[in-house]
């Protein structure tokens, strides 16, 4: 031990900045993600408080902005929402000016699950008709099968209408902790994968993307060739 220290200076001036900038940036992913609850709600694909939605703020331990569970998603204020650690649990950064009473999102933990893939920057979950409908119809086979549409090639890395998707489907319950796992399991099967969304037993659609827009356009995608199927198969059959 040489016995000399090094004094560091901190500019106040760049300390506020930087806490601006923060703020700036938080507001902004805010904003986005009450306009995607605008949008969804009035699609009538987040209704009756149903749905939650998220963003990666940090990796490297992941900090996800998530919606507040029990919020109206038609409605969302910059205050519905809570910062998550990567255990799904509540935590506060300078500048954060969400309620104490806000809890996370009941479903928290499949957005932790899925945001651990590196390439996530958002998480949507919808309750859709359509997707309710199929979910039920095809969980006895583990999956909705979409063939041959053009707007598979709305999903990221789909070249060509000529693709067979096979959308999973686990079972429904009330223990987040066992579906997540289940999941996170499922994700680590090169074999069988899991990618762009799966449904959860006349629950609703899980889906992620690089960032806000690529997660939005997928649940379109998806809501979209949902309602295809969805018309072929019960027209077909009733
Ligand atoms: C209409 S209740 C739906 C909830 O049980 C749940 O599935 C859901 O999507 C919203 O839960 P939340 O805790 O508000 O994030
Ligand atoms: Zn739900």
């Amino acid at each position: 031990m040489s016995g000399r220290s090094t004094t560091i200076d901190i500019d106040p001036a760049e300390v506020e900045r930087q806490l601006q900038a923060n703020a700036e940036m938080l507001r902004t992913q805010l904003d986005g993600l009450r306009e995607t609850g605008n949008m969804l709600h009035a699609r009538g694909w987040s209704l009756g408080t149903s749905s939650n939605y998220s963003v990666v703020l940090e990796r490297g331990p992941l900090e996800l902005l998530l919606t507040a569970s029990g919020k109206d998603k038609g409605r969302l204020e910059r205050t519905d929402f809570v910062r998550v650690n990567d255990r799904g649990q509540r935590i506060e950064r300078p500048g954060d000016d969400f309620p104490a009473e806000n809890k996370p999102s009941a479903e928290t933990l499949l957005h932790v699950v899925l945001s651990e893939l590196p390439d996530t920057g958002a998480v949507l979950h919808t309750h859709s008709v359509w997707g309710t409908l199929l979910s039920d119809r095809f969980f006895e086979q583990g999956y909705v099968e979409i063939s041959g549409f053009e707007m598979l090639k709305g999903l990221e890395g789909i070249p060509t209408h000529e693709t067979t998707k096979r959308v999973t489907i686990f079972e429904n319950t009330q223990d987040i902790a066992s579906l997540a796992a289940e999941v996170r399991e499922r994700l680590r099967d090169a074999e069988n994968p899991l990618e762009h969304g799966f449904l959860i037993r006349k629950h609703g659609l899980y889906t992620w993307g690089r960032d806000l827009a690529a997660a939005r356009r997928h649940i379109e995608v998806f809501e979209f060739l949902f309602e295809c199927v969805g018309r072929l198969e019960f027209s077909a059959k009733s």
